[in-house]
């Protein structure tokens, strides 16, 4: 008997995908797969459909059209066995929060019939050992998302969907959580993460793929993204050291703009034009701004006039 080789097979596989609610589109046809041991990235602007394409994933919604595979099963109808290698983390987790942290991950062990110990290991998981006889509601913002990690992930699943799960954290917290989140990925963990925040989709995903209006716009790595779009660099010069016609002039410059006070060059030969604007103020004074994922972002998704 020959079994199939679980590892080559893709976590998470979607083809035409589709899902209206009444008039709205909120999915047009999306199609992708996520690779096992995968740490994968949904980005997208509110309302693109992001969350619609997760729940159908988890098998809380249905598609209208399309075929939808997780972890080699269909998710839809609601499918148990499926259910039990799934961990999903929502920013709206739901605590006892009258309990201790490791009151709250036991009752949460014994409803998953797990044995009492695992709730301790899943507290020592998110680094979350000291808060153990802390009560819920006495937790940090940063200690709670950290809590509901630990609740997706008791059972110990295949598969885990994170939904913005640095939301609303400070700094500190939010790196914290990424340090909790990387190590999930080295243990061969599958991890689907919804984010807003591209320098988490930069610093955590393996791939991201990026929604807009339903529809998948680009799916790759996130160098790869910056790469292909080649979008420019920006060198931001004081506005009294050079004009914008001076500016226009140089050879390799694209655009010029004037903001607050500095004359803002796009180019993407940034090092030839560097040593040309070299020839009207001190290097010191120029500022240069490299693409980021944001950009690529932002010009896939037609909402770069939103932004800054
Ligand atoms: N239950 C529903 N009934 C009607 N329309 C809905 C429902 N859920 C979502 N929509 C609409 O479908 C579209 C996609 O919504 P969805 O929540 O999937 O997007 P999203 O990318 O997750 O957005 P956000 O980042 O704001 O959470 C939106 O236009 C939304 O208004």
């Amino acid at each position: 008997m020959t079994t199939p080789d679980l590892a080559s097979e893709p976590a998470v596989v979607l083809d035409g995908v589709t899902k209206s609610y009444g008039e709205v589109r909120a999915l047009d046809g999306v199609s992708f797969d996520v690779t096992r041991g995968e740490f994968f990235g949904i980005l997208g602007p509110n309302g693109a459909g992001k969350t619609t394409l997760v729940e159908i994933v988890e098998g809380m919604r249905q598609a209208d059209s399309g075929s939808v595979t997780v972890l080699g099963s269909a998710p839809w109808p609601r499918n148990l066995e499926l259910l039990r290698r799934i961990g999903v983390q929502t920013q709206t987790s739901a605590f006892f929060t009258r309990l201790t942290a490791i009151e709250h991950l036991e009752t949460v062990a014994a409803l998953h019939g797990l044995e009492r110990t695992t709730a301790g290991r899943a507290l020592e998981t998110v680094g979350l050992t000291d808060k153990a006889r802390s009560r819920v509601d006495n937790l940090s913002g940063g200690q709670r998302q950290r809590l509901a990690l630990a609740t997706a992930l008791i059972h110990e699943p295949d598969l885990i969907f994170l939904d913005e799960p640095t939301a609303a954290l400070d700094p500190e917290a939010r790196r914290s959580l990424w340090a909790v989140l990387r190590r999930l990925r080295t243990e061969g963990r599958t991890i689907v993460l919804t984010t807003h925040y591209l320098d988490e989709a930069e610093a955590l995903c393996d791939r991201v793929a990026i929604i807009a209006r339903g529809r998948l716009v680009a799916l790759d790595t996130p160098s790869a993204l910056v790469r292909g779009l080649a979008a420019p660099a920006r060198l931001f010069v004081p506005a009294d050291r050079i004009t914008p016609d001076q500016a226009r002039a140089i050879e390799g410059v694209d655009r010029v703009l004037v903001e607050g006070g500095e004359v803002v060059i796009e180019t993407r030969a940034a090092n030839r034009v560097l040593v040309a604007v070299g020839a009207f103020v001190d290097m010191s004074e120029i500022r240069t701004r490299t693409a980021t994922l944001e950009d690529a972002y932002l010009r896939l998704t037609g909402t770069e006039h939103s932004s800054r």
